[in-house]
């Protein structure tokens, strides 16, 4: 099945790069050098698309947690609410211009991967040469995971770790906050290369959902059901299980808006 999605992916750009219609990118320069580089179709297919595809599930789980975190800390959406409210307004969405006078909302997102890791192991990693660590020795080729989930609890870092605090980033002139670098991210040479593109989706949808919707926990046989905040699916990606929530409109026109904005953007992508 990928490799069907990843041909029609580049075959898509051959034909627009055919036809004259095509923005200058990764796939439009992929294709164009390789003979050079060497790959046959299939594999120059895998190597222009498989890197997005280590971000869409990464992607979705963010999003997924940040959902959580809006069921149980209900207080904190009304404060994202609020900032959203008086620095966009009722008659636009927010866009990207909007996101550096959204500091609040900007921590929301950056205590949402904090407080819950997306990659709790981090992905394995195998050490290069013979290493001493706190007293134990570390052979070359041995396989190293970094407790990711840990690291973003460390309460020398972030006092009271468990609390969901968005405020903890904004409200700081801890160096160590103002630059923090998202762990769940990985960390050195082989850190996360999709980690900007991650930042801008999630900014853009979460202050999009939360201008247009309360996200309120569903009613089953009339109690209000909220997802444990610790219960996880099992593996690299670790997603909140069980994951239920009604989307309400917080006021009359958001479907007309939400409905102009979605033509607009079907239009403009296939103007590229
Ligand atoms: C919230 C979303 C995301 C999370 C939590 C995440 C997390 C990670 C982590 C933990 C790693 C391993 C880093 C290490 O080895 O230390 C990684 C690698 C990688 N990520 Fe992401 N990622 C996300 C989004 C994305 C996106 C959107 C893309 C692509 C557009 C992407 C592409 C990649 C690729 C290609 C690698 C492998 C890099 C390498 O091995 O050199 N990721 N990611």
């Amino acid at each position: 099945m990928n490799t069907n999605l990843y041909m029609t992916a580049m075959n898509d750009v051959k034909k627009r790069m055919q036809d004259g219609v095509v923005q200058p990118c990764t796939t439009t320069y992929g294709i164009a050098k390789q003979k050079e580089l060497g790959f046959n179709d299939i594999e120059l297919a895998y190597a222009l698309s498989a890197p997005w595809a280590a971000g869409i599930g990464t992607t979705t789980t963010a999003l997924e947690i940040a959902i959580l975190a809006m069921l149980h800390f209900p207080e904190c959406v009304r404060k994202v609410q609020g900032e959203i409210d008086a620095v966009v307004g009722r008659d636009r969405l927010p866009t990207f211009e909007d996101q550096q006078s959204l500091p609040y909302t900007g921590g929301f997102i950056k205590e949402t991967l904090r407080w819950r890791n997306v990659t709790p192991t981090g992905i394995a990693h195998s050490a290069t040469e013979d290493n001493t660590y706190h007293g134990m020795f570390i052979p070359k080729g041995t396989t190293v995971y970094a407790n990711a989930a840990e690291i973003t609890l460390d309460p020398t870092v972030f006092p009271d770790p468990h609390a969901f605090k968005p405020e903890r980033f904004v409200e700081t002139t801890d160096p160590r906050l103002i630059n923090h670098r998202f762990g769940c991210f990985g960390f050195g040479r082989r850190i996360c290369p999709g980690m900007h593109v991650a930042l801008q989706s999630l900014y853009i949808v979460i202050s999009r959902m939360l201008w247009a919707f309360d996200v309120l926990p569903v009613v089953e046989n009339g109690v209000e059901y909220i997802p444990g905040a610790d219960d996880f699916t099992l593996g690299l990606v670790s997603r909140p299980a069980n994951l239920k929530y009604r989307l309400v409109p917080r006021f009359e026109y958001v479907k007309e808006l939400i409905t102009m904005e979605a033509e607009r953007a079907t239009a403009e992508v296939a103007a590229l």
